[in-house]
């Protein structure tokens, strides 16, 4: 059993069948998973899905007691997705990516918080304005940006994301983020994936390939995350505690309007 430490709460990943068992009190409302083959619209090979294998196991809701009306005053949820090791055919296993919706009354998606709790990830984010229109996607901007364990980031408002294992293990990362978000899939179903697939080379490294559906896929920049206080992105430092301690520290997941660049200027420095 690996303890999660990095979350600060008391949830243990088995190292054989890498599910999750939650301790002390602490409650998951819900779980599920996803196996490859429920994946096949969103694969750069769409053949080699197989159906008992699975992709990734979702935790939905994870609080203490105690905290549950903190979460549900900002209308928040904390969750923990599993990513398994390995591939399917070379494409790395992956979730499979969606956009947010509109915040009512603002001209603004819904940003959401990410946090690597154990193994590497990489984070696929696409900037597309146009997303909820029945016409060619426009991307923007196409960054790449890969966030080891301890560390968080930021997905600004308009960026269809998606999370990939990068690592040789299990990827485990939460994700703190509003329940009232609405969830468009179909855009990126319909372009089978989003624009950059991760595959591994016989070397082991990963290459980024661009998705020939979409009419033109820009440069993609390559991005290690920076960190903020005020916004509660503190490498090392616990989302679940940061958020019920300092909840308001949050508000900009609700209201990111006066925050954009700062949360913009997460992700600007590549290397
Ligand atoms: O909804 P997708 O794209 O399959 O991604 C899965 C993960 O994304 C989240 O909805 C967070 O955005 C998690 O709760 C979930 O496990």
């Amino acid at each position: 059993m690996i303890l999660l430490s990095t979350s600060g709460l008391p949830i243990t990943l088995s190292e054989n069948t890498y599910k999750l068992s939650f301790q002390n009190h602490l409650t998951c409302d819900s779980e599920g998973d996803k196996t490859c083959n429920k994946m096949v619209s969103l694969l750069r090979e769409p053949d080699s899905a197989s159906e008992t294998d699975i992709c990734y196991r979702f935790y939905r809701d994870i609080c203490f007691e105690e905290d549950r009306s903190v979460f549900q005053a900002k209308d928040l949820r904390y969750d923990i997705t599993v990513i398994m090791p390995g591939t399917i055919k070379n494409e790395c296993k992956k979730t499979s990516g969606h956009y947010h919706g509109y915040i009512n009354n603002s001209t603004y998606t819904y940003p959401e918080v990410y946090e690597v709790l154990e193994g590497r990830a990489l984070y696929i984010l696409q900037k597309v304005m146009n997303f909820s229109q029945e016409e060619e996607p426009v991307i923007s901007d196409l960054k790449a940006v890969y966030v080891e364990k301890g560390q968080m980031i930021i997905i600004p408002p308009f960026y269809g994301h998606c999370s990939i294992n990068a690592g040789d293990g299990p990827l485990v990362f939460s994700n703190l983020a509003v329940v009232s978000c609405p969830l468009y899939y179909k855009p990126i179903e319909t372009k089978h994936g989003l624009s950059l697939y991760a595959c591994r080379e016989g070397n082991g490294e990963i290459t980024l390939i661009p998705n020939p559906c979409y009419n033109h896929v820009p440069e993609p920049s390559i991005v290690h995350p920076g960190q903020n206080e005020k916004l509660g992105i503190q490498f090392g430092h616990s989302v679940y505690h940061a958020f019920t301690s300092f909840p308001d520290t949050f508000d900009y997941l609700n209201h990111p309007e006066d925050h954009i660049d700062q949360i913009e200027s997460l992700l600007a420095s590549s290397k």
